[in-house]
């Protein structure tokens, strides 16, 4: 885990004002930091790799902070659907869904909702989704505001991008922190959304073709486009 002296050091000082942007790795906290440009309005942790670290810290940080959060935005690179989500693009989540929290079954997939396990989708703050999303938007980059997928496993195969595409239609992303940072954040009362730079396409895994600097850059510009809403 690499939470960041900057959120930690800073907490003492917010004031009820300030949103927690929870990233996984560091090159996607710098990405962050350096769009936000000095912004003493969000405090930017990487929580590491998957829900578990980022319920994890999340949670910690919600916990740690000397006044609540007004928002928690799980933000990073992920995968882009299709026709959907381009590499270079960015989505904002309407939803964020836990997309293979469930069981498997002779007849399928059987999700936690089916099972009576609470629910693997959570709806995204709806305001504030839509106001990065204009302002993203507004700043000229391309953008959708979408479901975003949490998955455990990132997808390596067409068969799993197309089960997941079938059983959420308008699945525009996947990452894996999303779910784990919105139930941290919902168990609190704190409003929360996700954004995701896109940096490969969901399907077929070809680690060789991934643009991660491209998608850095496309974080960085989102997240100098949400400042604007932020201040
Ligand atoms: O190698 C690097 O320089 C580097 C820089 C930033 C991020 C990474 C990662 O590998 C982060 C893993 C992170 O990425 C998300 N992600 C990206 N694509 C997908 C996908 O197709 N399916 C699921 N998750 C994806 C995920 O949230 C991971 O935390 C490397």
């Amino acid at each position: 885990m690499t939470n960041n002296d900057h959120s930690y050091r800073d907490q003492e000082h917010n004031d009820g004002s300030r949103i927690l942007i929870v990233t996984a790795v560091d090159a996607e906290k710098d990405a962050v930091v350096r769009g936000l440009a000095g912004s003493t309005k969000a405090d930017v942790i990487a929580a590491g790799v998957g829900p578990a670290y980022a319920a994890a810290s999340t949670a910690a940080a919600l916990a740690a902070a000397a006044a609540p959060y007004r928002l928690v935005i799980s933000a990073g690179i992920g995968g882009g659907f299709d026709g959907t989500a381009a590499v270079g693009s960015l989505v904002v989540a309407d939803r964020i869904i836990a997309a293979d929290l469930g069981a498997e079954s002779q007849d399928g997939f059987i999700s936690v909702d089916e099972l009576g396990f609470g629910t693997a989708r959570l709806e995204a703050d709806s305001a504030w989704s839509h106001r990065f999303y204009e302002a993203i938007r507004t700043a000229g980059l391309e953008a959708v505001l979408a479901p975003i997928l949490t998955v455990s496993t990132a997808t390596g195969t067409a068969a799993t991008a197309a089960a997941h595409a079938a059983r959420i239609p308008g699945a525009a992303a996947e990452g894996m922190e999303g779910y784990g940072v919105a139930v941290a954040a919902q168990r609190l009362g704190i409003p929360f959304t996700e954004l995701r730079a896109i940096s490969n396409a969901v399907g077929p895994r070809d680690r060789a073709a991934w643009r991660i600097g491209e998608a850095l850059a496309s974080l960085e510009a989102a997240s100098a486009a949400i400042l604007e809403v932020l201040e």
